[in-house]
């Protein structure tokens, strides 16, 4: 399924008006019928809605969905903004249409306020049809006073946004002046970026997505760049293990991690990778820790790297040349830690490792001492920051990070040709050719240590299975989240790490 932008939408939009030939008004009517629609199907106790109405077309939407919720026999009352001229000629039609089958539509003016106060108050559905992907920057009045009534007056309300809360920016996910606090939120053909970016994304309730007759064939033609990230994408790869394999089949992951006091972090990693399905997996710690990882992991082979004090020395990585060609992939970063002689040591591993690779927690920090390293690369490389990782390697804030998670990662991962995996609620895939993903999966649980150590295991894993970089990280990205919604049992704020690793082959399994 598809994210699209704000831009990327009117182009959809102009391509099936101008050069299929479907009238907008079509559409508007199959927006509109698909709101009243979602409202009637949920079966409410009363009919009475109030539908508030822009002179965009969002507004348009709106008229169509008073119409026909009074079909349906409910009692409509439509308030609106703006003027008729500024309406576009569908939204003036359907206006027009809901005057003359006798609605009643109402000019909201400030001196007004009251009157629809009084049914904000005694209202069961309010419709949300003020402003859609077309709005720009900050709120005019009367529209930051006429949200500001819904959300205070409307309480009881059923409050359902069309297309996205009016209010939110489709794009970046923010919010200028003030927005609907919706409880569902109706968008039309395809989700939006801003349905999954905060804060918009609190603001937008229950996201259902309406067929508004844009079949998928056009949206391919028009195919915007990011895409919600579902099995379909990727599913292909996740093939049964072949009764002829043996574990030289499945690839050799190495994790390297795991210095004095951080033995776990590389632990995880390792367990996680062969959960993953990975056939070896070698975890390489600096030589004072070797006995302790070895204690700690039954499946996983064990390597002791030149080490000082259980923290890596500066050329010791030189070792990994020794064992490369008996590896498929490395993961690098689960309790590095910092180190003298680390940027010298992280470029070793960079040189010498001619495979996929994934960098995370510490050695995205020692690269983001200089970042112009990666450019050493040439193979797959995935980087997976979170949010306070990102803002080093990119040299700007964790809030300019968290504002912009639609742009940095891409922009990062276009200029490094790198992947770039954001992580957070609705993590962000970024690929180096500018395509990206963006994960419905996750829980809060695993807001938590040990979380990120996973995810790393887990794609390393599945790159050294050979799978594509561009299917992979997806497809581990998506496990790592629906393992962490199965490993809650009853409450999310208790499940541990090695919890979320049982559940990796379970997830695998009800993907498949
Ligand atoms: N996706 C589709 O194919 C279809 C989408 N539909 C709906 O159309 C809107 C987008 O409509 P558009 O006319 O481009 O814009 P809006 O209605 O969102 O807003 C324009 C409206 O708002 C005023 N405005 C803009 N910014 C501000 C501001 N900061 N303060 C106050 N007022 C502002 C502007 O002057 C205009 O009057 C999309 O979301 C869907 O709901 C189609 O109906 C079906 C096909
Ligand atoms: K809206």
């Amino acid at each position: 399924m598809y994210l699209f932008t704000a831009q990327e939408m009117r182009d959809l939009d102009r391509y099936m008006i101008e050069e299929i030939g479907v009238p907008g008004a079509a559409l508007m009517e199959n927006a509109g019928r698909s709101v009243a629609q979602a409202i009637l199907n949920r079966k409410l106790q009363g009919t009475f809605a109030v539908v508030l109405a822009g002179s965009g077309n969002n507004g348009g939407d709106g008229f169509v969905a008073a119409r026909y919720l009074a079909s349906a026999g409910w009692d409509v009352c439509v308030w609106w903004i703006g003027s008729e001229e500024k309406m576009s000629e569908e939204t003036r039609a359907f206006h027009q249409s809901c005057l003359k089958l006798g609605l009643s539509v109402q000019l909201y003016e400030r001196s007004r306020a009251g009157e629809l106060k009084e049914m904000l108050q005694r209202c069961d559905v309010v419709v949300d049809a003020l402003l859609g992907t077309g709005v720009h920057g900050e709120l005019r009045e009367p529209l930051p006073e006429l949200i500001r009534l819904v959300n205070l007056e409307a309480e009881q309300a059923l409050k359902v946004a069309v297309d996205i809360p009016s209010g939110v920016n489709t794009d970046t996910g923010a919010i200028m002046t003030d927005a609907i606090q919706a409880d569902v939120t109706v968008t039309l053909d395809s989700p939006k970026w801003c349905h999954y970016l905060r804060p918009a994304a609190e603001y937008c309730g229950e996201l259902q997505v309406a067929d508004i007759g844009i079949p998928s064939f056009a949206k391919a033609h028009q195919a915007p760049q990011a895409r919600l990230n579902t099995p379909e994408m990727w599913k292909a790869y996740l093939k049964p293990r072949s009764p002829w394999g043996h574990k030289g089949s499945y690839g050799h992951l190495l994790v390297v991690g795991g210095s004095r006091g951080m033995l776990g972090a590389a632990a995880l990693s390792g367990m996680a990778g062969l959960r993953a399905g990975a056939g070896l997996v070698t975890v390489a710690v600096p030589e004072q820790q070797e006995q302790a990882i070895a204690a700690k992991l039954t499946e996983a082979l064990v390597w002791g790297w030149p080490g000082t004090d259980g923290f890596f020395t500066a050329s010791g990585s030189q070792v990994l040349g020794e064992r490369a060609d008996r590896l498929s992939a490395v993961a690098v970063g689960p309790g590095v830690g910092r180190f003298a002689g680390e940027t010298e040591w992280l470029k070793e591993i960079l040189v010498r490792s001619p495979f996929p690779m994934v960098l995370d927690a510490d050695a995205l920090n020692i690269l983001s001492e200089d970042p112009s390293m990666l450019h050493i690369r040439q193979h797959p490389t995935v980087l997976t920051p979170h949010p306070g990782e990102m803002a080093r390697l990119a040299g700007c804030t964790v809030q300019e990070v968290e504002q912009n998670r639609h742009r940095i990662p891409r922009e990062w991962a276009q200029f490094y040709g790198v992947t770039v995996v954001l992580k957070g609620t609705h993590t962000v895939i970024a690929m180096s050719d500018g395509r990206q993903v963006v994960n419905p999966t996750g829980s809060p649980a695993l807001a938590k240590g040990g979380s990120g150590d996973i995810l790393t295991g887990i794609l390393g894993a599945l790159l050294a299975r050979k799978i594509p970089v561009h299917a992979a990280v997806p497809m581990g990205v998506y496990i790592h989240g629906l393992a962490g919604e199965r490993a809650v049992s009853d409450s999310a704020h208790s499940v541990l790490a090695t919890e979320v690793i049982d559940q990796i082959g379970p997830a695998i399994h009800q993907i498949s």
